[in-house]
């Protein structure tokens, strides 16, 4: 039995980072019967330990609630979650196309964030109904009738039936139910009579049950032993199995127009199942295809390679499997002559990057060493083709290129008033171009163009620090601009170490250069001989430091003391060692890869 279109409701919660969307979505998973209150563990929708940890939502789920409403009706209310961090905003889009309405959740006592705004500006291009809901009233610095006028002033929605909550406590969330259901519109569209049409809306890879779609039905019906098509990329399938989430996995005999749902079938891998294209049945076809999505694209690049060559083949099956479940996750092989054999891997930003690596080496007990994150240049060689580069280590000789283009972002960034001057400097040194300025209450909201490399960094950390945490950031990518820009090659001992080399602006080579010697001094531990550190562009050296020469042994100390204690500062430095690096002859640990390619100003 399929439900009535006008008994549907799909929405999405969006909001700022940590302003409660996980806790309502909890709140309301547990209001409507979906668990029992002994069985919520905090916050189910962030399934994976490490979005537990980190407190964020990367993969976007969709949980289905039953619903009776105050006016005796049941209803089916679907929610899909969407990942709150500017890396994933790609699932963002994709979630909200999906769906109909939002709740847009507002911490009472913080205001409107620069994540607040792009997320709902993305929901209102979608054509969302959206229900304002102030969270986190039980907090005394709450102000939720003044975050309802901002709300109406800054964004220009209507906020007069905004509902107000404490997802912590449970005060309000019934209402939160009833204005999903009055507020927002039930599906537009969905004829059960015709054929098969589905958006593929995510994917996943599961121990059990192999690649698992979910799916919005926009007409007919989907069942276990149709045969479908996707449209796209013109696959069949056999279906084996359709069913929902409440959050638990429960199959259901069939899912019809306006329903969320999942099927599994004989797919092999997440990269046969694109998000956004269209499913059919393969024996009855839909005349159209939905506007399809565009792949997500990697936007930061970097080398992992194990600290042991000898787990070369453990990496390898370890990104097989992260893969499997993260298709916007890309990886060839590399070889540096510095580290080894590796793999070059793609992400949506910085902290993608994050936490694949957490993963890697938490879940497959990997020891890895990054390389310095890098954009995606465009390079415009003499002989007139175009050539991407991910790797500064590729970059071909200089004279065969005619310009370098970097890709360039717009930023919003919402600050107290005091920290704008530091912020303003901030962007200033990053090359940004200042593209407006306004104010939201008493905070300034500034709108910036900025290359997207000199974000990667560590523009986030510092934004934080200067503003003591209290400013927030948003960005997306515009488009390619030509830069002055220079590959700085990084030389231990006179060798130059290519997993350090790196392109920067021409401006800034020197600083970069003189503050990289400068860490790495301090990290490369002395040896028994002088170490120089250069960076240099081209054969010009722009920085030099040198380590000095050790004098005495380590163990020199206990000299003919005690031998256990001997053998542990032994042992200690062995342990060390599984850290390092050779580099001709000298040792590098891990760290100061780490720590040299994450620097401040
Ligand atoms: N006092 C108070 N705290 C709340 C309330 N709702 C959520 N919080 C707290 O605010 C923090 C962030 O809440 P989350 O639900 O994780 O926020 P989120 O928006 O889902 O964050 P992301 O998943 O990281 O995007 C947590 O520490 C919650 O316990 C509320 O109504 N009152």
């Amino acid at each position: 039995m399929t439900t009535p279109l006008d008994h549907i409701r799909n929405f999405s919660i969006v909001a700022h980072i940590d302003h409660g969307k996980s806790t309502l979505a909890d709140r309301l998973i547990q209001l409507t019967g979906g668990l029992e209150a002994r069985d919520m563990k905090e916050q189910v929708l962030d399934s994976m330990d490490i979005e537990r940890e980190r407190g964020i939502t990367i993969k976007a789920q969709t949980v289905r609630l039953k619903y009776r409403a105050n006016n005796g009706e049941d209803y089916i209310l679907n929610l899909i979650d969407t990942p709150g961090h500017v890396d994933f905003a790609y699932e963002v889009s994709r979630s909200l196309a999906a769906c109909e309405g939002s709740l847009l959740v507002v911490d009472a006592s913080q205001g409107v964030e620069a994540q607040t705004l792009a997320n709902v500006y993305q929901a209102i291009d979608n054509n969302h109904e959206i229900v304002v809901v102030l969270n986190k009233v039980d907090l005394p610095a709450a102000e939720p009738e003044r975050i309802r006028e901002q709300v109406e002033e800054v964004i220009g929605i209507d906020a007069s039936n905004a509902v107000m909550i404490s997802a912590k406590t449970g005060l309000g969330v019934p209402d939160v139910l009833e204005a999903i259901v009055h507020q927002l519109p039930p599906p537009r569209e969905g004829d059960i009579a015709a054929p098969l049409k589905a958006m593929l809306v995510d994917s996943w890879y599961d121990a059990y049950l192999g690649v698992i779609v979910l799916v919005r039905i926009i007409d007919g019906v989907l069942k276990k032993g149709q045969t479908i098509r996707m449209m796209g990329t013109g696959a069949k399938y056999l279906v084996e199995r359709t069913g929902v989430f409440t959050p638990a996995r429960v199959n259901v005999d069939e899912l019809g127009p306006g329903e969320f749902g999942f099927f599994t079938g004989s797919i092999k891998e997440v990269a046969d199942t694109r998000v956004g294209d269209t499913i059919t049945e393969d024996r009855r076809q839909t005349a159209k295809a939905l506007p399809g999505f565009k792949p997500a694209q990697p936007v930061v690049f970097c080398g992992l390679f194990p600290v042991d060559a000898a787990d070369f083949e453990d990496l390898r099956a370890a990104v097989g499997k992260l893969r499997l479940n993260d298709a916007s996750f890309s990886y060839e092989m590399e070889t540096s002559a510095a580290l080894g054999f590796g793999y070059r891997c793609g992400f949506l930003g910085l902290l993608h990057l994050e936490i694949i690596q957490e993963r890697l080496e938490r879940e497959f007990n990997l020891d890895l060493i990054a390389t310095a994150p890098s954009v995606v240049y465009r390079l415009l060689l003499n002989d007139g083709t175009v050539k991407e580069l991910h790797n500064p280590a590729d970059m071909p000789d200089v004279v065969k290129i005619s310009a370098i283009e970097e890709p360039w972002i717009r930023a919003t960034i919402l600050t107290p008033d005091d920290y704008l001057g530091g912020i303003l400097k901030l962007c200033q040194d990053r090359r940004g171009i200042q593209a407006d300025l306004s104010y939201v209450g008493k905070r300034a909201m500034l709108t910036y163009d900025l290359p997207l490399n000199e974000v990667v960094f560590d523009f986030y950390d510092r934004l934080k620090s200067i503003s003591k945490g209290y400013a927030s950031f948003d960005y997306h990518l515009t488009d390619y601009r030509e830069g002055d820009l220079v590959k700085m090659s990084i030389l231990v001992n006179e060798e130059p170490v290519d997993a350090l080399s790196m392109l920067v602006h021409r401006t800034a080579a020197e600083k970069r250069g003189r503050a990289m010697c400068e860490k790495l001094k301090e990290l490369i531990p002395h040896h028994l001989f002088k170490i120089p550190i250069q960076a240099a562009i081209g054969g010009k050296v722009i920085a030099r430091e040198t380590i000095s020469a050790l004098r005495k042994d380590v163990t020199a100390k206990c000299y003919g003391g005690d031998v256990t204690r001997k053998r542990k500062l032994l042992d200690k430095q062995k342990e060390g060692k599984k850290r390092m690096r050779q580099f001709g002859k000298v040792d590098i640990p891990q760290e100061a890869f780490i720590q040299a390619l994450k620097m401040g100003d």
